[in-house]
């Protein structure tokens, strides 16, 4: 599945990258839920972020169908444990793997030396799955001592990385670059180690142009929506900091990769954890949105008025003006209609946190969408759009729908 052709001109693969949220999609990672969701139990699910205990092999059966629905329709679907064991061939990215997975662990010189050699002498795909799905205390078969005796046996000395499901929030491509994103929660902070090791040095990608890090301000892909070639909104919220919207607005505007950034304060809660747990783009002007926070939704227009003469970038922020309206006008285009979630305040709480909102659009007017949420479906075709219907209900208990389980690796450019 993967080349080895140089990155954005192989002849093998669509260049990489994408300027708008509903260009026709060609090229996506996936992650298939895979033995690192087998570590959530009811004592550890809250801080791994799940709102229950999934089941595991009917999650892995949603996902494939998620999957099929995408290559049935030309989709490149990459898979992101593949990338990874491909990447972990070489030697180099090997010992890079190993060294920041042992790196900041706190368990003693006993532990952390039988660690290096297992992990050491593990194949590419032995230590995919102990990066992804972890190592518990009582699975090891050496350096017992103090801390592993002190330590439960259902302790983990590595942890398992669960929300790798959610592909959209660890990276993001803004026209040819990529944004390597700071996550925000303990629980996912790994998960950037991960995909910014495949960025680096899978052949695929190697060379590709960066923009951010894990290393800066805490900024996660599901608050950041590309409206239209040049306009980004950002929420800021429980996971994307205002900090982390002036560092990304900055590296785009120096980039040129846009000219407006809008930032969007969205409530610092659970159900409101994204930009795109409220709303995501179906057409060029058309949003889904949650109703019952619409009215209330505001952005902060900012653009720029290039560098001082110390190469400081001015930024301009502007008052804050009712999003849809900010987006329109970023956009040039008269409006941006607005398609409900649900059809009333009840159904469209219900339908937003079973993700109604989060949708991934495969082209203009054609969107994949959990099937639960028939008002907002119904709504959907309503207003003109194809809906591509999966199934989510285990999917689903780790808070993210087709959008969040997605990163788009390459769009056709919008044509407006
Ligand atoms: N873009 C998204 O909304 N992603 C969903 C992430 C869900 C994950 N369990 C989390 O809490 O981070």
């Amino acid at each position: 599945m993967s080349t080895t052709s140089t990155p954005g001109t192989g002849p093998d693969h669509a260049p990489h990258g994408a300027d708008s949220e509903v260009g026709r999609l060609r090229t996506v990672m996936l992650h298939r839920p895979g033995p690192e969701l087998k570590r959530l139990t009811p004592r550890n699910n809250d801080k791994l972020l799940f709102d229950g205990i999934p089941w595991v092999a009917r999650a892995q059966e949603e996902h494939d169908a998620f999957a099929e629905a995408l290559t049935a329709r030309d989709v490149e679907v990459l898979y992101l444990t593949d990338l990874l064991t491909e990447t972990l061939a070489d030697a180099d990215a090997r010992a890079a793997a190993i060294e920041e997975a042992l790196d900041e662990l706190d368990l003693g010189d006993t532990m952390a030396r039988y660690l290096h050699g297992m992990l050491g002498e593990a194949s590419p795909e032995e230590l995919t799955t102990i990066l992804t799905a972890g190592v518990r205390n009582d699975e090891v078969r050496g350096g017992f001592g103090l801390v592993t005796s002190l330590l439960a046996p259902d302790d983990f000395l590595i942890d398992p990385l669960p929300n790798l499901l959610f592909t959209r929030d660890s990276s993001v491509w803004v026209r040819d670059r990529v944004a390597i994103t700071s996550l925000a929660m303990p629980a996912r902070k790994r998960e950037t180690e991960l995909t910014e090791l495949i960025y680096t040095r899978h052949p695929r990608f190697v060379g590709s142009p960066r923009i951010h890090g894990s290393h800066y301000e805490h900024v996660e892909g599901g608050d950041v929506l590309l409206l239209a070639p040049g306009v980004i909104a950002v929420g800021v919220g429980e996971r994307t900091t205002p900090a982390g919207v002036e560092r990304l607005a900055r590296q785009v505007f120096e980039a040129d990769l846009a000219h407006t950034v809008l930032a969007v304060p969205i409530a610092q809660e659970r159900a409101t954890m994204h930009l795109d747990t409220i709303c995501t783009l179906v057409d060029v002007d058309k949003m889904v949105v949650y109703p019952n926070v619409a009215d209330s939704l505001v952005a902060h227009t900012v653009t720029h008025r290039g560098p001082e003469a110390d190469g400081h970038l001015l930024l301009d922020v502007a008052e804050p003006q009712p999003f849809l309206l900010a987006a329109a006008a970023a956009m040039g285009i008269d409006a941006l209609h607005q398609i409900d979630t649900g059809l009333d305040p009840v159904t469209a709480e219900r339908e937003q946190w079973d993700d109604g909102n989060n949708t991934l659009a495969l082209a203009p007017r054609v969107a994949v969408a959990y099937e639960r949420n028939d008002e907002t479906n119904d709504r959907l075709e309503a207003a003109g759009i194809e809906v591509v219907r999966i199934a989510g209900s285990e999917l689903g208990s780790g808070r993210g729908g087709p959008r969040c389980m997605s990163c788009p690796i390459s769009r056709e450019p919008l044509v407006v």
